[in-house]
């Protein structure tokens, strides 16, 4: 556990990783691609080494490199195998993105119910759908599905999605490129996380176009088995995490390595909040010292909708909000077990919230926090903690660092290098 301590201003200026939720459906892409890819920038958290673990179980030859960590070469399976180790495969939620790679590969692909944070029913039946679409035949149980090829057909697929969900428009594109057919998509997840996979696909040639109701993706002209090179956007959750920790402390410092469009929505709710902030040429920069809040309302709604705020930015404003006047409204109702986590921890601080309803609650700040002992049930509760603790008279201890590391390889060292008062305990 790690035990942290109001202290000075956070400042100065620290690099953040590459995003989790955007290398791992990168990763997936790039065993469904066979072809040998070279991704730069993949961060080391656990979710991510589960899936280097899983594509190598798969039979896909998944290295770091030696002289560069960050960078993991992908090559082409040449002995499949579709059983992946189901207690490795249920740890995370992003199991569920080789499917398509897995009926390249074997033809089928049999997968536990994924795991992930536990934030509420996460349902994958839009998932089905798509397979379905394909011609493949699913079966599911108590344990996991089984999703089998069947089909072998030419013409472009089309599929509606009833509502934007980021699994199933990687699904779909993705089991498009393992096919080699043309996609439709109707009211796609258009976020960077998917953005990243449309962008890293058209440097293996295939075409895509997009607004906001449809995606479409075509198979390169000309095929080809050459290799080709990504790169894993920075991490633009790491990136709002800690500029909420710098503004909660009144402090003043630069984050950097992430891109300043994915980050729209949460300089509009830190600007609306009073706090200075920039995003430009991949640097995030935010001027708390001297900052008058404004008193204005925050609504954090989380959304799936383009250019919408992310549901994993709203546990860190939820901390933040708590320090500042105003009475402030957040909705996740994406992740309907989301405050179920979050509002106990935040409880135990001393925090005041008052619950409109499991997915919606209004904060009056500003409040003053107690330490307390405090566990990171899931990934971004863990950060909002970490965030509330900078501001909670006394000490508070964060336990559950592995749901914490699940995301982020080591937030407290960059919030430690940022100035915090963070150290890690022997319980
Ligand atoms: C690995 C990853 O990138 N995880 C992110 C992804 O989760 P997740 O993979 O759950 O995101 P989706 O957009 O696919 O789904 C959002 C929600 O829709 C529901 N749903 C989805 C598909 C389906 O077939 N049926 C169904 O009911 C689930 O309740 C799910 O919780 O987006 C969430 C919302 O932006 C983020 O909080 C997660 O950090
Ligand atoms: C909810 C998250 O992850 P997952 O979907 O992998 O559980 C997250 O990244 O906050």
């Amino acid at each position: 556990m790690v035990a942290i301590r109001p202290g000075s201003p956070l400042t100065g200026s620290v690099t953040v990783d590459g995003s989790k939720n955007a290398a791992l459906p990168l990763l997936a892409a790039a065993a469904a691609l066979r072809r040998p890819v070279r991704l730069g920038n993949v961060p080391t958290n656990t979710d991510v080494e589960t899936m280097l673990t899983l594509l190598q179980q798969g039979g896909w030859h998944a290295a770091r490199s030696v002289n560069d960590p960050q960078t993991t070469l992908i090559l082409p399976s040449d002995q499949s195998q579709p059983d992946l180790a189901p207690e490795v495969a249920a740890r995370i939620r992003a199991s569920y993105y080789l499917v398509p790679a897995l009926l390249g590969a074997c033809g089928r692909a049999r997968l536990p119910w994924p795991g992930g944070c536990d934030i509420g029913a996460r349902g994958m039946e839009q998932h089905f759908k798509v397979y379905e679409r394909f011609g493949d035949r699913t079966t599911m149980d108590d344990r996991g599905y089984f999703v089998e090829a069947t089909a072998r057909d030419s013409g472009t697929v089309s599929v509606m999605l009833p509502f934007r969900s980021r699994g199933a428009t990687v699904a779909a594109l993705l089991r498009a490129v393992v096919e080699g057919r043309p996609l439709r998509l109707g009211q796609p997840n258009l976020s960077p996380e998917v953005l990243s996979v449309v962008e890293a696909l058209r440097t293996a040639g295939w075409e895509s176009r997009f607004g906001e109701n449809t995606l479409s993706l075509r198979p390169p002209v000309i095929p080809s088995e050459e290799s080709v090179s990504w790169r894993v956007p920075g991490d633009k959750i790491e990136a709002g995490t800690l500029a909420c920790a710098v503004a909660v402390t009144g402090g003043e410092a630069q984050i950097l390595g992430v891109r300043s469009g994915d980050l729209a929505p949460l300089v509009d709710a830190l600007r609306l909040l009073g706090f200075p902030t920039e995003a430009d040429d991949g640097t995030l920069t935010v001027r708390a010292r001297g900052a008058r809040p404004t008193g204005r309302s925050l609504q954090a709604v989380a959304s799936l909708d383009p250019g919408a705020l992310d549901a994993d930015f709203e546990p860190p404003l939820m901390a933040l909000a708590l320090s500042l006047p105003g009475t402030h409204l957040f909705a996740d109702a994406i992740n309907p077990g989301r405050h179920g986590n979050l509002l106990p921890q935040l409880t135990r601080l001393g925090a005041k919230i008052h619950e409109l309803c499991p997915t919606e609650c209004r904060i009056t700040g500003p409040q003053r926090l107690s330490g307390a002992g405090v566990e990171a049930t899931d990934i971004r509760t863990g950060s909002a903690l970490a965030i509330a603790g900078l501001t909670a008279h006394g000490v508070t201890t964060l336990g559950g660092l592995e749901q914490l590391r699940r995301g982020h390889a080591d937030l407290p060292v960059k919030l430690h290098a940022l100035g915090a008062d963070i150290c890690e305990v022997i319980p």
